[in-house]
């Protein structure tokens, strides 16, 4: 993917089971490998409880896999421990879903925009009014917004706040785990074009976590799509629509497009709803649902392979030798 750009970040063979009950084992990732660029967003997309949280996690280290590497500029950062692993965190900022859940709510604006910096020692108290005005200014909110608590503030200014205090430490890297899909669509675009704006003038690299697809696209230069802890398809977000060959990826777009609608390949429907990860059946994860399931797809799972400069598959229905 991306051959001339920078690797920042890189999951090699990344896997992670949960124990479940009656001595189960639930596999939330399955050997996933992908690689995040130099100053671009990788957008990981998949329906509720495919494993992309599971996966995501582990970019900021709040869990870690049962097997793997995530490489941080060639560091495995699932190694580290106490104060390189405190260090690490400034490197990788993540901003969740709601962050209401995590602001203290007896805190004003200004302490929870200025903790990151506090902590790392990166400034003095004395120099929180500035540090703070500034980083609401460059999520362009009033700095007087400083003085205020979060229940003051609408869902975007919160998550707007939630930018600020993920960038306070200029992170190379930023997590977003479904960061807008709580708000309202108009502001979910506003929040969109601010951090694509961040984006470019700090030159980020973004981890965009979503279940929204038609999202994703307008945000994402590549998409990773995850079916049942494993990564299916990964291609460049432009012209996704037709590229995208995965069954499952294309009925994830025929989910949100006029089935009628001429995209140059045909968009299947997605029948049934994904079985539970504890049972992931043998062969293709899809099959069960995929309407074009061949014998080969029960016997053998299909790996992720190249099928084009910056298009990865894992389809049975796309190997070479039955081309
Ligand atoms: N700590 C845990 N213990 C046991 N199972 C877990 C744990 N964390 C996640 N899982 C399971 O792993 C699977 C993947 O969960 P994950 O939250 O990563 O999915 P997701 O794609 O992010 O979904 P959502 O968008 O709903 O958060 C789910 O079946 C979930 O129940």
């Amino acid at each position: 993917m991306f051959e001339h750009d920078e690797v920042v970040l890189e999951a090699k063979h990344v896997t992670r089971r949960f124990p479940a009950s009656g001595g189960r084992t639930l596999v939330a990732n399955d050997d996933i490998n992908l690689k995040f660029y130099k100053g671009k967003t990788l957008g990981l997309v998949g329906e509720s409880g495919c494993g992309k949280s599971t996966f995501m996690r582990f970019l900021v280290s709040l869990d870690t896999p049962s097997e793997g590497e995530i490489l941080y500029r060639g560091k495995d950062i699932t190694k580290l421990k106490g104060e390189e692993l405190r260090q690490n965190r400034q490197n990788i900022q993540m901003v969740f879903q709601d962050p209401t859940s995590s602001f203290n709510p007896k805190m004003k604006i200004r302490d929870i925009v200025c903790e990151p910096l506090m902590n790392f020692n990166r400034i003095r108290k004395s120099e929180k009014d500035a540090a703070c005005r500034r980083l609401l200014e460059m999520v362009e909110l009033p700095g007087d917004f400083a003085d205020r608590y979060p229940h003051n503030m609408s869902g975007g200014q919160r998550q707007r706040v939630a930018i600020a205090r993920a960038l306070a430490l200029e992170p190379e890297i930023l997590i977003l785990d479904e960061a807008t899909s709580a708000l309202d669509v108009s502001v979910q675009q506003t929040i969109i074009e601010l951090i694509v704006k961040l984006q470019k003038e700090k030159n980020i690299t973004i981890g965009f976590i979503c279940h929204d697809i038609s999202l994703i696209q307008s945000c994402a230069h590549e998409v990773a799509v995850m079916y049942l802890g494993n990564v299916v398809e990964v291609l460049p977000a432009k012209n996704l629509s037709e590229h995208a060959v995965h069954p499952y990826t294309r009925a994830l777009i025929g989910s949100i497009f006029d089935i009628g609608m001429d995209f140059g390949k045909p968009i299947e429907e997605i029948k049934g709803e994904a079985p539970s990860p504890l049972d992931v059946p043998a062969g293709c994860p899809f099959r069960g649902r995929c309407p074009k399931a061949t014998e080969k797809c029960a016997a053998e799972k299909p790996k992720l392979h190249q099928i084009g400069a910056d298009h990865e598959v894992a389809c049975h229905l796309f190997d070479k030798e039955d081309k």
